[in-house]
């Protein structure tokens, strides 16, 4: 997809105390070109990776935007801009990036605080809740954004809905695979007056299997599910669920690159 770009940079909220350096309201940049959906995603990553400084523990997203970050940190890195980083990946997938990249590697047993997490979303809502995991890692990005201090999320602007599951498409659910026809129904049941259907992810035929060893079911709803906090607590109290895609009050700041420029959008 190309679309027309960037005008300027902008920034909402841009008051509000983030620890991040506002930008200003508009900055002129060249004349308009013709930008990819993936040029956006990389202009959202490195606008994100500005926000890094040495010496961080950093978490490292996965999935197609997060990737054009780690890109980023690497060659910062190799340039000697960015010393003694310590990055924390969020799944097998980035960390095979990470250390092709030469990123020095940890976890969360031996750095348990995370200074800054980037990554992308499947859907961002106008306060800033996330669905994440169409990739499937949603569990290790969930553990490894929760424990950050700040976590700055990087999208195009088709990634923006209304309400979470607006998007028509899936909210990823992590399940164990014992009697998963059976999780992924009582999953349905709980969403019915949304519209909810479950499906079991499939790949190349097969189950898809998350680096947990775990299955995914894509929840649809043709409905918006309304209190989602609610939702939230449902979900995990039914035994079978590890975890699901929706981060709520997690992202502190959403970078979204789109036809009229950057945006970014700070928590309240
Ligand atoms: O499991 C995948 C992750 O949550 C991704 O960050 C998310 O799916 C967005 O991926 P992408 O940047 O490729 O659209």
């Amino acid at each position: 997809m190309a679309i027309a770009y960037p005008h300027f940079i902008g920034s909402e909220n841009a008051s509000m105390d983030t620890g991040f350096p506002s930008l200003s309201l508009p900055t002129p940049l060249s004349p308009p070109v013709i930008l990819t959906q993936d040029e956006l995603k990389k202009i959202a990553a490195y606008k994100a990776v500005e926000f890094v400084e040495s010496g961080m523990v950093l978490g490292l997203g996965t999935g197609s935007t997060a990737k054009h970050a780690v890109d980023r940190i690497g060659e910062l890195l190799r340039q000697g801009t960015l010393k003694n980083i310590v990055g924390i990946p969020t799944s097998k997938k980035t960390h095979e990036q990470a250390v092709s990249l030469g990123i020095p590697l940890s976890d969360l047993n031996e750095h348990p605080v995370v200074d800054l997490a980037i990554d992308g979303a499947d859907e961002v809502d106008p306060d800033l809740n996330l669905v994440k995991g169409r990739g499937g890692s949603l569990l290790r990005e969930k553990m490894v954004e929760g424990a950050c201090k700040k976590f700055v999320v990087i999208v195009d602007e088709s990634k923006l809905v209304n309400y979470l599951g607006g998007s028509g498409l899936a909210m990823p659910v992590e399940i164990i695979p014992f009697c998963w026809k059976f999780t992924a129904k009582r999953l349905q049941d709980l969403f019915e007056d949304a519209g909810c259907s479950a499906e079991l992810r499939i790949e190349n035929g097969e189950p898809f299997v998350t680096d947990n060893g775990n299955y995914i079911v894509n929840l649809f709803f043709k409905r918006d599910i309304g209190d989602l906090k609610a939702a939230s607590d449902a979900i995990l109290r039914i035994a079978g669920v590890v975890e699901h895609g929706m981060f709520l009050d997690m992202a502190t700041t959403v970078i979204v690159a789109g036809e009229l420029g950057i945006t970014v959008k700070n928590k309240h």
